[in-house]
């Protein structure tokens, strides 16, 4: 973990308390939710789903960031906004959105941070929300931030995860991704989706299952790290609990594993099909929601991760700022599918983004991939 007079030392001893709060709240509400098989699940303009957790978070982290960075003005760019949330209609949403932020704020001592003097309001809730509405840029700091990435896994009791990232001038400095449902087995984080397609209601059970984590990274230092998640009465401690995260060293193709969204609807199974053939890789493909793509690349569980959306999607800051900049500090590399660096600076959206991501453990199979899209990329149907 960084010193404490380290450049942006401050903002990420403050952004993984934030997230493994985030973390905890978002496991009493998917279990809530799972057990009541069903709750309060609404559909966006968009068709995509919507939950307490996805307010709830950003409204506690919007006002966790505020609060502590106090004098900075703030800016944070996040995926949900309270037009939803205001309607008449969403009376008892609301209510239990300003439940949810108020008991997992009075929860912040133990995570080293001064809980709220008084418990908030709707209306503070709401403002903390309507607050994230910063559309970042190639100037200045911003805070980006996905409250639940994957809120489809997360209404099925699988992976998703809660990711903050961190801009300076348009570039990318701090990444932590909070993991809840991340097993602590490669092998189980396949199980896990497809044991949740065939049960959907049944929530992972074990501790195995249980245990999630954290990972962050500082641009520059080399070295990502991974932490495990508060439990129960266990007190928030670190930088002893934390371990160093090392991408996989394997770049022979026909020895990865590839990862992928779980959704034909976000990313071009066919194609990904043809090009990992074409260079020879043999192990199935991992379909895992979230940004947990990124923790598995991290983390060595897997080498390879590609998303190619349809034509016309722009993919959006929140769903990669955090992962990537984890991803490569722990040695890995993250590019468009022409070979360049995702571009932070421009808005909401990764503009300029050439077809689709491609994130790898190293550059050597980086290179390889790469040079397959070329190649495929007449003869698919994109
Ligand atoms: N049509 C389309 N194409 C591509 N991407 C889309 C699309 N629609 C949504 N999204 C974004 O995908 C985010 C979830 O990505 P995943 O990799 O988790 O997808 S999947 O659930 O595994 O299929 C998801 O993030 P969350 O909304 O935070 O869950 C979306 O931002
Ligand atoms: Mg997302
Ligand atoms: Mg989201
Ligand atoms: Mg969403």
């Amino acid at each position: 973990m960084a010193e404490k007079n380290d450049k942006y030392g401050k903002e990420l001893d403050l952004a993984v308390r934030i997230v493994h709060m985030a973390c905890s709240l978002c496991q009493k509400v998917q279990q809530s939710l799972v057990s009541a098989a069903s709750g309060h699940v609404l559909a966006k303009d968009d068709d995509s789903p919507v939950t307490i957790a996805d307010w709830s978070v950003q409204a506690t982290v919007s006002w966790l960031l505020s609060e502590f960075l106090e004098g900075w003005s703030v800016s944070i760019v996040a995926e949900e906004d309270v037009q939803t949330l205001s309607k008449p209609e969403a009376a008892s949403l609301l209510s239990a959105v300003v439940n949810t932020v108020n008991e997992c704020l009075a929860e912040a001592p133990k995570y080293g941070l001064q809980c709220p003097k008084k418990v908030l309001g709707t209306s503070q809730i709401l403002e903390a929300i309507s607050r994230c509405n910063s559309t970042g840029g190639p100037t200045g700091r911003h805070w980006v931030l996905d409250p639940v990435d994957g809120t489809l896994g997360f209404l099925r009791g699988d992976q998703y995860a809660v990711a903050l990232g961190f801009l300076e001038d348009g570039k990318l400095v701090l990444g932590v991704l909070g993991c809840p449902n991340y097993p602590m087995r490669k092998e189980l984080l396949n199980y896990n989706h497809q044991c949740n397609q065939i049960k959907p209601t049944s929530p992972p059970s074990s501790d195995i299952w249980q245990k999630g984590c954290v990972m962050y990274a500082r641009r520059g230092t080399g070295q990502a790290w991974m932490q495990p998640l508060i439990h129960g009465d266990t007190k928030f401690e670190w930088p002893n609990s934390a371990t160093l995260l090392q991408a996989s060293p394997v770049d022979d193709p026909s020895l990865a594993t590839f990862c992928e969204p779980v959704e034909k609807a976000n990313s071009n199974h066919l194609f990904t099909e043809g090009l990992v053939n074409s260079i020879g890789l043999k192990n199935r493909p991992m379909r895992v929601h979230s940004m947990v793509k990124y923790a598995a690349i991290a983390r060595g569980d897997a080498e390879v991760y590609i998303k190619f959306a349809r034509s016309g999607y722009k993919e959006k800051i929140w769903d990669h700022a955090a992962g990537v900049v984890i991803v490569e500090e722990a040695g890995g590399v993250v590019t468009d599918a022409g070979g360049r660096p995702l571009d932070f600076s421009r808005g909401l959206y990764l503009e300029g983004l050439d077809r689709g991501i491609v994130a790898c453990s190293g550059p050597i199979l980086h290179d390889k991939i790469i040079g397959a899209v070329y190649a495929s990329w007449d003869s698919s149907n994109l």
